[in-house]
């Protein structure tokens, strides 16, 4: 799968989250600190990632910030992006399950390396949920402005 990566920083998940996607087969786009010819800044590596994503040069996107909070939110004010901050594995299910999430927000404070492995782990097991509930939720998220 091709995902897009954006961080702020290189400090700790940042840092390591490119080679674990690689390590798993994924191909990966850089954006932020990942990247020497960007703007490393939350927001701005952030919007670059979700765009990849609603723009189709990428399937799903991961992005990281201190708190993963603004990396969150930034990723969210993209049409078409559902991001999720997910800090454990269980988070991650059901963000991919219930929420058809595309964008993994991560915490570079709060997650440690066999948190990063667990909530791949998790994050590329699931699979969105085909209940009509779920789906009409999924399906509402684009029509609220
Ligand atoms: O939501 C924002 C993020 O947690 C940032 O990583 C945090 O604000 C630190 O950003 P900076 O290093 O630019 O002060």
């Amino acid at each position: 799968m091709r995902i897009s990566v954006a961080a702020d920083s290189l400090d700790g998940v940042a840092g390591t989250v490119v080679a674990e996607l690689r390590a798993r087969g994924h191909e990966v786009i850089t954006h932020g600190a990942l990247n020497d010819d960007e703007r490393d800044d939350w927001a701005w590596a952030s919007e670059s990632a979700a765009r990849d994503v609603a723009e189709g040069r990428a399937e799903q996107a991961v992005v990281a910030c201190w708190t993963g909070t603004g990396a969150a939110i930034a990723a969210n004010k993209v049409a078409g992006v559902r991001a999720a901050l997910c800090a454990d594995a269980h988070t991650a299910d059901g963000a991919r399950t219930w929420n058809d999430a595309n964008v993994l927000a991560l915490s570079i404070r709060l997650t440690s390396p066999a948190l990063l492995t667990e909530i791949l782990d998790a994050w590329f097991a699931g699979t969105p949920s085909t209940d009509a509930d779920d789906v009409a939720n999924v399906a509402h998220l684009d029509e609220i402005r």
